[in-house]
């Protein structure tokens, strides 16, 4: 927990709060004392001005304490916050630079839960650290001290009273601890199921698995509550029996000191002292077992945290990183490239070699799991390559930033992705000082414009994931997006298969005669055999083996694999056709 906390607060506003709270116990301490001195020296004696002086120091010693406690209740709720600020905008810094291998690792719910309860929870115990963690030993130390100063003989009291609270204490805590770890991989099992329902819900309505689903959710809230059902009971005895020991050791109090103050052993105003000691001492006993209950789930929660930012990113950057040159053309190297997932046994890609220039298309086909995908993300440096290289303008792509190899590379995904917002803020995301005009002209090269021109331009709101678009709709946003980039690589993932085939073909040509794409390398992957005849050089790829490269004309004459695609989508065609 310290290692989370360690140079994401600040040491001086720690520093603060702790002297704040170190002021607070002492004024605290120190008020009975001087409850005791106005009943013993004043009250009792019947002297008025004295209780006047006293009760005005009393008055100035409360004044202090408030202030003290609001001094120390400030540092703390600033520091926890900035704890909390400072840890989700880490994690968020780590996500993204994350690789989608690390990625994969903890999942994106547990992420989630990561960010907001866990984060929450550590918030929690830097409150708590901050204030009871500092309050109660000292107030604990100081008050036994006192209740010994104001009557020796009385301590003996602590000596059953205790052991006690220590016993039950510590079965709290045995019961209470597990439960409360428990807690955070619960919630995690929650919002996994809830995310799945919430995304996956279209398929659980289709498959008509509502009552299924429901099922599984009440499973896991079931769960989660009963946890927390039993944590809170348990925690929920806590405050009777306190109260019980209170007012037990106040009656043994009274008892013993009535019998003292009787053979005049003591007087009064200590005995009243001496009470609000015991139970300072009894306070600082039930703050320490809160502590000491909230610190395991925060500590599990810190945990969880600080292994999103153990996993090691495999992408590293280089040390002596290059740069490209402005005026070198476009180029693009597949260097025998091979390539293995982590940990997979067999590798997803094998000697793969292909050498394109500035003006020329790349296509990628093959069934589905050949490594079409694998390929393209070696491009952006998603994956790192096992042997071979994958060269970008003539470098290693590891030879040269992540940023600046990624801002000559213009992407889209398989899956169009679009943020909620208006069109025009998507379409910046690709150049931020893209003019209008630019921005239109992305959009008719997308074969876009059109239903844009028909909605509200490029004042267009898009919804949340681009949901108020068709699948096909969204791939052209997504298109025109990576069109406003000025790169000197495009690579389309399966972009095109959600379109039909005039458009497709529109795009494609469209694509072409723009003069800055012109300059740069398309790289296409594509199911269909039109998509990718254009193209200057199809790789076909099989269970990630490299089995043909060469032109449409060529790799018909030449390659099985690739005739057998085309004449299943001749097959495929005239079966439609009938
Ligand atoms: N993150 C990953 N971790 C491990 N293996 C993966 C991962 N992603 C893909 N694979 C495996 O690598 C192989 C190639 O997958 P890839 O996504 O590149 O295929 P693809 O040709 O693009 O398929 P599709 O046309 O269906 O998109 C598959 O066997 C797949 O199971």
């Amino acid at each position: 927990m310290i290692k989370i906390a360690k140079n994401r607060v600040s040491v001086w506003a720690v520093i603060g709060a702790v002297l704040f709270m170190i002021g607070q116990v002492v004024t605290n301490l120190y008020l009975p004392n001087l409850t005791s001195d106005l009943v013993n020296d004043g009250v009792a004696k019947g002297d008025v001005s004295y209780i006047w002086s006293v009760g005005g120091k009393m008055l100035l010693v409360s004044l202090l304490a408030v202030i003290f406690a609001f001094g120390n209740v400030l540092l703390a709720a600033r520091t926890s916050q900035t704890l909390g600020k400072n840890l989700r905008r880490d994690i968020y810094q780590k996500v993204l630079n994350m690789s989608d291998d690390e990625f994969d690792q903890v999942g994106t719910s547990s992420l989630i839960t990561r960010t907001t309860n866990d984060v929450i929870q550590i918030q929690n115990v830097a409150m708590v650290a901050l204030r009871m963690m500092i309050m109660a030993p000292i107030t604990l130390i100081g008050a036994s001290f006192m209740a010994y100063q104001k009557d020796a003989q009385l301590t003996s009291i602590f000596i059953v009273v205790i052991p006690i609270i220590v016993v039950f204490i510590g079965i709290i805590m045995y019961f209470a601890v597990p439960l409360f770890k428990a807690m955070q991989t619960k919630t995690d099992k929650l919002n996994l199921v809830f995310r799945e329902g919430l995304t996956g819900v279209r398929v659980i309505r289709a498959f008509v698995r509502d009552n299924f689903e429901q099922n599984r959710f009440d499973g896991v809230n079931r769960d989660y509550t009963n946890n927390a059902r039993k944590v809170f009971s348990i925690m929920a005895a806590m405050f009777p029996v306190m109260t019980l020991v209170m007012s037990g050791t106040n009656i043994a109090i009274t008892w013993f000191g009535g019998h003292l103050i009787a053979n005049q052993a003591m007087p009064i105003g200590n005995m009243i002292a001496f009470m609000t000691y015991a139970m300072q001492i009894l306070m600082s006993f039930m703050m320490l077992a809160m502590v000491f209950v909230f610190i395991p789930r925060a500590q599990a929660s810190a945990d969880r945290i600080q292994k999103v930012f153990d996993l090691k990113t495999r992408i590293l950057e280089p040390k002596d990183p290059k740069k490209f040159s402005t005026d070198e053309p476009a180029q693009l190297d597949f260097d025998d490239v091979v390539f293995r997932y982590h940990g997979a046994e067999k590798p997803a890609l094998i000697d793969v070699h292909a050498h394109m220039k500035a003006g020329q298309t790349l296509a990628i086909i093959g069934g589905t799991g050949s490594g079409k995908s694998t390929l393209i993300n070696l491009i952006p440096r998603f994956y790192d390559v096992e042997q071979g290289a994958v060269r970008v303008n003539g470098l290693n792509v590891e030879s040269v930033s992540k940023h600046d190899l990624q801002d000559q590379i213009a992407l889209v995904p398989q899956k169009a992705v679009l943020f909620k917002g208006s069109l025009r803020d998507n379409l910046l995301y690709g150049n931020a000082q893209a003019t209008d005009d630019e921005l239109w002209h992305a959009l008719e090269i997308a074969q876009a414009a059109d239903f844009i021109r028909e909605s509200d331009g490029l004042d267009t709101f898009v919804e949340q994931g681009g949901d108020n678009f068709s699948g096909g709709q969204k791939q052209r946003l997504a298109i025109a997006r990576a069109l406003v980039k000025k790169a000197s690589v495009y690579i389309f993932d399966d972009s095109f298969s959600a379109l039909d085939f005039k458009t497709d073909a529109l795009l494609r040509q469209a694509l072409r005669q723009d003069k800055t794409v012109n300059q740069a390398i398309i790289v296409i992957v594509g199911q269909r055999v039109s998509t990718v005849a254009d193209a200057d050089q199809i790789i076909v790829l099989e269970d990630g083996k490299m089995v043909g490269l060469g032109t449409h004309q060529e790799l018909k004459e030449n390659n099985e694999v690739y005739r057998e695609i085309v004449d299943s989508q001749i097959k495929e065609g005239s079966a439609s056709n009938e």
